[in-house]
């Protein structure tokens, strides 16, 4: 008997003192298990007389079912220890500050460019894209430019070896739209273009322009002016604007349009009626239909609005720079 207690007292507290579930399970093994101490005392104990043998027995089952209560209460215990070490371990403290990315910025040559898109699609014009490699007729010949026009000569034009060019506007994406396409219509052109001009704070070889054209019959210079005149404003605010006469090979009659900012005039675009020979060139009869078109140079846009006062800036990736946007 005295044996049976004195391992109910070993068994208890080595049960409490385990720390993991695992130690545990070996104290169940090692105890309770088939060939564990308690059945291997009662074994040891022999023969018992008669009267004894209930009389042990009994003892023998409290011990089982005490060691049993520790070895379940330790478990449930450790159980939820564990439990707890988790929740601590992965509690979020949501009132830490976040990690800091830094955000991303529209570059302001795509912004000016989004911001006229927009106006021009809620206008009602369609966007229209072309390759930027060309050749002379789509950027030249198509656009009544004469063979011996200054704008075709070398120092002007990027010409490369198989006679192709790089486009020096994006008047070829509108000639080869109005090949596949009939009247009415209306196109925004944007794109990259190309001039070989000397590089310097306000000339970039290569730079960016958009232009539009309409087509349909009856069409005016009156119109012509509305919708320069509600493009500028929507761009630039109610500003006054004038309109130079002026020439180019592709229209007639043509303008430059000047805006009024900060007290001086300043010219932002060109524009004008579509010449006849071009309407023609494209197969369409300029004695039914009329056309005006105009361009303007994003770059221009871009360090007028943000007063910037060298076009590299635009180019150069400084993060100084483009942050401000
Ligand atoms: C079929 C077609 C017919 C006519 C067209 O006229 C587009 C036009 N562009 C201008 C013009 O002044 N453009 C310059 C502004 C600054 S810039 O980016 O250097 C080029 C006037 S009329 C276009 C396509």
């Amino acid at each position: 008997e005295d044996q049976l207690l004195a391992l109910r007292q070993e068994g208890e507290a080595a049960i409490a003192s385990a720390d993991t579930l695992e130690r545990l399970e070996e104290l169940r093994i090692n105890y309770l298990g088939k060939k564990g101490q308690l059945g291997a005392l009662l074994r040891s104990m022999g023969q018992m007389s008669a009267e004894e043998r209930p009389k042990i027995g009994a003892i023998a089952n409290t011990v089982k079912e005490a060691l049993q209560n520790s070895l379940d209460q330790q478990r449930a215990a450790l159980e939820s220890a564990q439990i707890q070490a988790q929740l601590e371990a992965e509690t979020l403290d949501v009132t830490m500050p976040g990690i800091y990315r830094p955000q991303g910025r529209i570059h302001p040559l795509n912004g000016i460019i989004d911001q006229a898109l927009d106006i021009f699609v809620g206008m009602g014009y369609t966007v229209a894209q072309g390759s930027e490699m060309e050749t002379d007729y789509y950027n030249f010949e198509a656009l009544n430019t004469p063979q011996d026009h200054p704008a075709r000569d070398m120092q002007d034009t990027f010409y490369l070896p198989d006679g192709n060019l790089l486009r020096t506007h994006t008047s070829s994406v509108q000639i080869r739209y109005m090949e596949k396409e009939e009247p009415p219509f209306r196109i925004v052109a944007p794109g990259r273009v190309y001039r070989r001009d000397d590089v310097d704070a306000t000339h970039s070889a290569v730079f960016h322009q958009i232009e539009l054209l309409a087509v349909d019959e009856g069409l005016t210079f009156t119109d012509l002016k509305g919708t320069v005149k509600m493009f500028l404003q929507a761009m630039f605010g109610d500003l006054p604007i004038r309109f130079r006469a002026s020439y180019f090979p592709f229209t007639e009659p043509s303008a430059e349009v000047d805006l009024q900012w900060n007290g001086r005039w300043l010219e932002v675009m060109g524009c004008g009626m579509v010449d006849p020979n071009v309407l023609k060139s494209v197969g369409y009869d300029p004695e039914i239909y009329s056309g005006f078109a105009a361009g303007f140079g994003v770059e221009r846009f871009a360090m007028v609005l943000h007063q910037i006062d060298d076009i590299r800036r635009l180019y150069n990736s400084d993060l100084r720079f483009l942050k401000q946007f």
